[in-house]
């Protein structure tokens, strides 16, 4: 029988240290990579990640590092989970590490602000690799809920279809199902706009609306996430599947969710920085993804009427209050 493949996990944050487990759970020969030693340290000795997910014992097999070199030498596939905003930096720094036939495997769900690119686009860019070589994985994935063992099922984009099967036999286990897809910027358009309209259906939770205010929020912004990714070239029925309703469900309705718990407390009246402050340093991508989102959309022609008010509540002192009325009062149109 083949050895294991080593893969390495780059980001020990939530969905990193979850996915690390994942994987090795699903049998491959696991390294994460964290940013301070410490917690690399406490990961090989207590098998914990106290900060993240304190009540999970990761598997034997996952081994812990804070040596980026030593992390990806000899790695098949190389999975980048930290944020949307720093991976061009971090992937910079990693780039002359990479196993030049590695598949790089974007986590992050977010459009970067500089340049309004998706994450694939930034890491075939700063990698200098072909397209074919990138990846996605992107679903209803609350990093707590797989942690624990939970079925869950998601979607391994990559242009490359071989290797969306490889991967998806590299991260399958008895909880966590991967489908395959090639159609990467249908998959990351949804997964970074599903934070945005997951944000807006907290300041509704916040502003005291129930279901059919979040049910209106889901279904109208699955509309303009839509129109975003046809106009970019995707294809409409992605948004139908698991990273597009799957992932929107889960986020805009799960108190798990860092986005829509975010918007909660500004929908209660809280402001910025003390919304910002309880997230305890853990990254709601959508408060920074709702203005670049919101900038590619106007440089495509394509109206997101949510994805505006969530950057102007955010950005620009809207309050949440009026931004719901303004909504309710725009022009009516057919459905
Ligand atoms: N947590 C979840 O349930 C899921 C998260 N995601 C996405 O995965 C990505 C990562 O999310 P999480 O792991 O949850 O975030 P997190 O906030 O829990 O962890 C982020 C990780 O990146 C590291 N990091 C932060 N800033 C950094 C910097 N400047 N340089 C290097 N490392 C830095 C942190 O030390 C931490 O290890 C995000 O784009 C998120 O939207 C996707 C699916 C599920
Ligand atoms: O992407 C996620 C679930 O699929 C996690 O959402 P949050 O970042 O809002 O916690």
């Amino acid at each position: 029988m083949a050895p294991p493949e080593r893969i390495t996990v780059l980001g020990a944050g939530s969905w990193g240290t979850t996915f690390a487990k994942v994987l090795a759970d699903a049998g491959n020969d696991v390294v994460l990579w964290a940013r301070r030693a410490e917690v690399a340290a406490a990961i090989n000795e207590t098998r914990r990640n106290s900060a993240y997910l304190p009540d999970i014992r990761l598997p034997s097999t996952l081994r812990a590092t804070d040596d980026a070199a030593e992390a990806v030498h000899g790695a098949g596939a190389v999975v980048l989970a930290v944020p949307s905003q720093t991976l061009r930096e971090n992937l910079a720094g990693w780039q002359p590490l990479l196993p030049p036939e590695a598949t790089l495997v974007s986590l992050a769900k977010g459009v970067e602000l500089s340049t309004l690119k998706r994450m694939s686009e930034v890491i075939g860019e700063v990698a200098d690799v072909p397209m074919a070589h990138v990846a996605v994985v992107s679903g209803p994935n609350l990093a707590k809920e797989i942690a624990a063992e939970q079925p869950t099922a998601t979607v391994v984009a990559c242009p490359d279809h071989d290797r969306a099967v490889a991967l998806q036999h590299a991260c399958s286990t008895p909880y966590f199902r991967p489908y395959t897809n090639t159609d990467l910027v249908g998959i990351e358009i949804a997964g970074a706009c599903k934070n945005v309209i997951a944000l807006a259906c907290g300041m509704a939770a916040g502003l005291g609306f129930g279901h059919n205010t979040m049910s209106s929020l889901i279904t109208r912004g699955l509309a303009e996430t839509t129109r975003l990714g046809v106009a970019l070239g995707a294809d409409p029925m992605t948004f139908a599947g698991l990273a597009g309703l799957g992932d929107l469900v889960a986020t805009a309705m799960s108190p798990l969710s860092r986005n829509r718990t975010f918007g909660e407390r500004l929908g209660r009246g809280e402001t910025m920085a003390q919304a910002q402050e309880a997230a305890h340093g853990q990254v709601s991508e959508g408060v920074k993804s709702c203005s670049s989102i919101r900038q590619l959309a106007a440089r495509h022609g394509v109206e997101m009427p949510i994805t505006d008010v969530v950057h102007r509540v955010c950005h620009e002192g809207l309050a949440p209050a009026p931004a719901a009325a303004e909504l309710l009062g725009r022009e009516r149109k057919p459905e």
